[in-house]
This record gives structure tokens, C-alpha cells and sequence, in this order.
């Protein structure tokens, strides 16, 4: 088996758009992540693009959108705004990763199930939800461990159930018994008994629906799909957002421009009057803001929560590098070195500076920077179909946490990537949190 690794940009753009359709996610993939199995993270070819024509028009609906900001919205206001209030009270550490992590899995479970999980609500509510959580981070650990090994290696464990196969094998389980109790309540609320919060919720506006009756889903390919929507949202924005702050944390300069572009927005609210209160932001009001969206891209160019991608090659191939590579070779293309290239990104590469992305014109939206440079949303015909809700959603809570509160990280820990196919904090993230005096 040959591997080659690349971070160089002209083969990026080879790889993922100019000869795309000779390099595949592959077979040995979609064995690698079998819980989502048939799913579309996993397939190619026609499958692939019957897939993404669906999940595009899913994502064009305005009433799914509309959904997912109100759902959003609330958890900024009812979750996030009154845990962090409750911290800055007592002046305790917290894990922001934490914190995070359910704000990203309530907000992408709703709108797939119709059904709150209630990850960051005070009750014992959530606690399906968190064994799902870690679950779902086994997923991706052991979806690294089985790229290091020879795929016959990893599967004789799996055969005798052991080591980390042991463990993936059981939160396969807690996985599909969860997707199972979401499917469950949805249709005990469809059936008459929808709570007061869920029972707005119209069966036609959330993703569920749109395959449940489907001839063409099994159960089995139903539950790997609705898995992979939650590991596309939840992983995904969780993981970004918990670099963002690590990043703010230590650039108080950035978190100043943030409020200096939330302020006209925030003084038409009443409630800003008030210093006790929380202001919280529409996810509309968040489309204009510049700076806030070069925020996150710079976070994201130094901390891509998807760090590496897989190919494996269909027909033999020169790279634009010159590196030949054979039918059935692997390639892996690290997103996390793409966005430290001095080559690229400057002599600055390794600060984080959100200015990199302004076009220096008053008025004028983002410098456009090709996908085969900053690749975090994939590039291609892969490319993320969730980026302007992920925008939308990132950027709501920002406004509320940062408009709200003074975070810092806490001194004396180790902040680094765990071994994951997501970028996640090994430790996670211990911050405190004072209320703003405005
Ligand atoms: C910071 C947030 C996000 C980042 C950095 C991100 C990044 C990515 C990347 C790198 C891929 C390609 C994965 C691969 O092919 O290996 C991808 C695919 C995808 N993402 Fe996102 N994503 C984000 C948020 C979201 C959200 C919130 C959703 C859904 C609401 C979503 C939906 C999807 C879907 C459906 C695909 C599948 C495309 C395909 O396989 O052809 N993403 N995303």
C-alpha cells in the first residue's frame, strides 16, 4: 500500500476539481466510517451526486432555514447566554469545549429529528444525547487509528471485537439506539404528544422526513444518513467554534472589532440599555458583518476541524508536483498544513490576524481566496453543502458570547489536537468567563 501526502495547492486543485473523478473517496472509506455506511460522506460516482442533488434541495427550503436559525437563536438565548451568566457568577473554570459541544449538537439534531435533545438544558433531559456525544467522538478517534493500520489488521480486531474495535462497536451501538429513541419521540409529538417548544415544528420542515418514507432507505441506510447529518453539523461547528474562542482568548485587539461591529446593532435593541440583560442577535442581522466572517475564516485557515482529507487514486496520474501515482494509491491532503504555508498565506502564516481577509475597501465583502488555498470547506464537487448555515450558526452564538461576556483561557494547560479525524482538543478548553459592564 503507497501513501502520499500533499499539502501543495496545485495539486489540491488537481485532486479535488480539475481531475477530480480520479480520485475517489474509495472503498477502503467507506469501510473506515461503516456507521454511515451508503451515507453521503461515503459514497461516489452517481450515488454521490443523486445525494448532494437531494441534501441541496433539502438546504433550500426556506422553512428548514428558517427553522434552523429560530432553533439557533433559542440556544444562544435559553443555552449558551444563562450557562455562561450562571459561570460568570460564580467565577468557576468551565470546559468551553463543553459548552460547545452540546450548543452544536442541540442545534444540528432539531432540525434533523424535529426534536430537541436538549443538550444544554439544566434537567437530566440530555443525557442520551451526551452518551451519543461520545459516540459519536469514538467515531472519529478510531476512524484515525484504522487509517494508520493495514485495513486486514483493523478488521481482524473488529472480528474479535477488541481493543479499539471493541469500543467502536459499541458506540455504533449507542449511535443507532439513539437515532432510534430521536425517530421514536418525533412520532410519539406527531402522534398528540409534541411538546409546548417542539410542537411548531411541522413534520415537512425537518430533514428526517424527507427520507423516512423513502422506499429507497432501508432502515439501516436511513440511520448511517441521519448519523452523517449529525456528524456533518455537530463535529464540524463544535470543533471550529472551541478554536475561535481559543483564538479570541488571546487576541483582545479582534474581540475589540467584533463589538465595534456588533455596537449599531446592538444599540437598536432596548434590551442593550439595560446592563443586566443579555442582548442576543438575529441570525439575519449576523449576513452583513465582515470582520465576524473573517473572524472565523482565519480561525478556521489555522484550526480546519476536518484536518486531513482522503483520496485513493483510480488510474495512474502525474501530480502537478511531478509525484506519480498508481491506481490504488492513498492520498492525503493536510488541510491543517495547507492553512500554515508561508508559500501561501505569507510570512505571517502562523498569526492569527482576521485583516488578512478584509479587501482593504470600504463596503467591500471578503478577498476571495480559491477553495484549493483554503480548503476547510473542501473544494470541488465535494464542497461543503452545509457552509452558509454553519456561517450563520457560528456566527450567532460569537455575537452573544463576545457582545455579552469577557472570556479568558485559563493559565497552565496544555491546548493541543487529540488523535481524531476531527480537530478536537485533547484536554478540551478551560476558560472563565466575567459578565461585561456596559
Ligand atoms: C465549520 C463548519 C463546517 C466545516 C469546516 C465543514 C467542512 C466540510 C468538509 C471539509 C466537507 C468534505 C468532507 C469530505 O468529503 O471528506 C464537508 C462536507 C459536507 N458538509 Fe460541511 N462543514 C461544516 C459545517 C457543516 C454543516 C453545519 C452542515 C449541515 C448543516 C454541513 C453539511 C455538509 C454536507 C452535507 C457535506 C457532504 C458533501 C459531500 O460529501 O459531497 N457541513 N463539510
Amino acid at each position: 500500500m503507497r501513501f502520499l501526502l500533499t499539502c501543495d495547492p496545485t495539486n489540491i486543485r488537481h485532486i479535488f476539481t480539475s481531475n477530480h473523478a480520479n480520485y475517489l473517496k474509495g472503498k477502503e472509506f467507506s469501510e473506515m466510517f461503516d456507521v454511515t455506511d451508503g451515507s453521503f460522506f461515503t459514497v461516489d460516482g452517481e450515488p454521490c451526486r443523486r445525494q448532494r442533488a437531494r441534501i441541496q434541495s433539502i438546504f433550500s427550503s426556506p422553512r428548514l432555514l428558517a427553522l434552523m436559525a429560530e432553533c439557533c437563536r433559542d440556544k444562544v438565548e435559553k443555552g449558551v447566554t444563562p450557562l455562561l451568566a450562571r459561570m460568570a457568577k460564580t467565577a468557576a473554570p468551565f470546559d468551553m469545549h463543553d459548552l460547545l459541544t452540546r450548543f452544536a449538537f442541540d442545534v444540528t439534531a432539531t432540525p434533523i429529528f424535529g426534536v430537541d435533545p436538549g443538550l444544554l438544558s439544566t434537567s437530566s433531559a440530555g443525557s442520551a444525547g451526551m452518551h451519543a456525544v461520545v459516540a459519536m467522538d469514538t467515531v472519529m478517534e478510531v476512524g484515525l487509528f484504522r487509517h494508520t493500520l493495514p485495513m486486514c489488521c483493523w478488521k481482524a480486531m473488529r472480528w474479535l471485537n477488541v481493543g479499539p474495535e471493541r469500543k467502536l462497536a459499541a458506540a455504533h451501538k449507542v449511535l443507532r439506539g439513539f437515532v432510534a429513541e430521536m425517530i421514536e419521540r418525533r412520532k410519539l409529538m406527531t402522534d398528540g404528544y409534541a411538546g409546548v417548544l417542539e410542537s411548531h415544528v411541522s413534520s415537512v420542515e425537518i430533514i428526517m422526513s424527507t427520507y423516512i418514507n423513502d422506499p429507497e432507505y432501508s432502515d439501516d441506510l436511513l440511520c448511517a444518513t441521519l448519523i452523517n447529518f449529525m456528524i456533518a453539523g455537530r463535529d464540524t461547528i463544535g470543533t471550529a467554534l472551541v478554536w475561535l474562542f481559543y483564538n479570541l482568548a488571546q487576541n483582545a485587539d479582534v474581540v475589540a472589532c467584533i463589538r465595534k461591529e456588533l455596537a449599531p446593532i446592538a444599540s437598536r435593541k432596548a434590551a442593550a440599555a439595560a446592563a443586566t440583560t443579555m442582548v442576543t442577535f438575529e441570525p439575519d442581522e449576523m449576513k452583513p458583518l465582515v470582520y465576524m466572517h473573517a473572524v472565523l475564516y482565519e480561525s478556521l485557515r489555522l484550526f480546519p476541524p476536518i484536518p486531513i482529507e482522503r483520496k485513493t487514486v483510480v488510474a495512474d496520474d502525474v501530480l502537478p508536483s511531478g509525484h506519480a501515482v498508481r491506481a490504488g494509491d492513498t492520498i492525503l491532503v493536510s488541510l491543517y498544513s495547507l492553512g500554515r504555508m508561508q508559500d501561501v498565506w505569507g510570512e505571517d502564516c502562523m498569526e492569527y490576524r482576521p485583516e488578512r481577509w478584509l479587501s482593504g475597501k470600504v463596503g467591500d465583502g471578503l478577498r476571495y481566496v480559491p477553495t484549493h488555498k483554503f480548503l476547510a470547506f473542501n473544494s470541488g464537487p465535494r464542497m461543503c453543502l452545509g457552509k452558509d448555515i454553519a456561517i450563520m450558526q457560528m456566527k450567532t452564538a460569537v455575537a452573544a458570547m463576545v457582545w455579552n461576556f469577557d472570556v479568558e483561557v485559563l493559565e497552565g494547560q496544555s491546548v493541543h489536537p487529540k488523535f481524531s479525524c476531527i480537530l478536537q482538543t485533547k484536554n478540551g478548553l478551560m476558560m472563565k468567563v466575567k459578565k461585561r459592564e456596559m
